[in-house]
């Protein structure tokens, strides 16, 4: 179930602290826990991987950034992966679907008109959700996509073939707005890890973004 809040993992946290955020937000009902390691190697990443899983501990999805190999490395070694999130440079969606098979969860990122085209002639049941950004300026990102603002995203979400995840800058005051634009869910990297209260701050989300799971 990929509707509610999705947790990206923030980078710039050190192990312990990020784990702690993860274990926290689980708690607190997120949907989903997207694991995003832009620079480690692969065996780190594996490595990062189980151990967010064992702190998500089966109470919200666990998907991987970029790496559908990490993905595949991680359940072969036993542990609970639920699905990957793509953006349009990753491997083709439609191979990723092949590999992961038909219960896994993908997500693919779309901002721009062509990507929402490619999106529409997709085979039915490759994608579950399009991650639709940028909702604000971000600082969690280098050379994010433009600004949509939430009424940009509201007209992106209304003309996409898939539910919508809104991310980028978004905060517990934009949820509402994003929810009555059309959002399937939220996507949060700095409104949960920066907070002073991760699991508190997590728990409003959820609640603002279509409640617990
Ligand atoms: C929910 C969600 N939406 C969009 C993105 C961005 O993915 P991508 O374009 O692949 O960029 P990176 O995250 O890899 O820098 C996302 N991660 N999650
Ligand atoms: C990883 C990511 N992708 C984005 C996109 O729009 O493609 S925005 C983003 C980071 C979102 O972090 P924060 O909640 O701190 O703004
Ligand atoms: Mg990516």
């Amino acid at each position: 179930m990929t509707a509610g809040l999705h947790l990206v993992t923030d980078e710039r946290l050190g192990r312990d602290r990020l784990l702690a955020v993860v274990a926290a937000a689980a708690g607190a009902g997120v949907a989903a826990v997207q694991v995003r390691a832009k620079h480690a190697t692969a065996r780190e990443f594996t490595d990062l991987v189980a151990a967010i899983s064992a702190a998500v501990a089966g109470r919200a999805l666990v998907l991987v950034n970029d790496r559908v190999d990490v993905a595949l490395a991680a359940r072969h070694v036993g542990v609970r992966v639920d699905g990957v999130h793509l953006g349009q440079d990753d491997l083709d969606p439609v191979v990723a679907r092949t590999l992961l098979g038909p219960d896994a969860t993908v997500g693919w990122t779309a901002h721009a008109p062509e990507h929402l085209q490619a999106a529409h002639v997709l085979p039915p049941g490759t994608v579950d959700y399009l991650g639709v950004g940028l909702v604000h300026p971000t600082t969690s990102k280098a050379d994010g996509p433009p600004v949509l603002g939430v009424d940009g995203f509201g007209a992106f979400a209304h003309a996409a073939p898939l539910p919508c995840i809104a991310i980028g800058g978004v905060r517990l005051a934009d949820v509402p707005g994003l929810m009555a634009a059309g959002a399937h869910g939220v996507a949060v990297v700095s409104a949960i890890s920066e907070a002073a209260d991760p699991g508190r701050a997590a728990a409003d989300l959820v609640a603002a973004a279509g409640g617990a799971r």
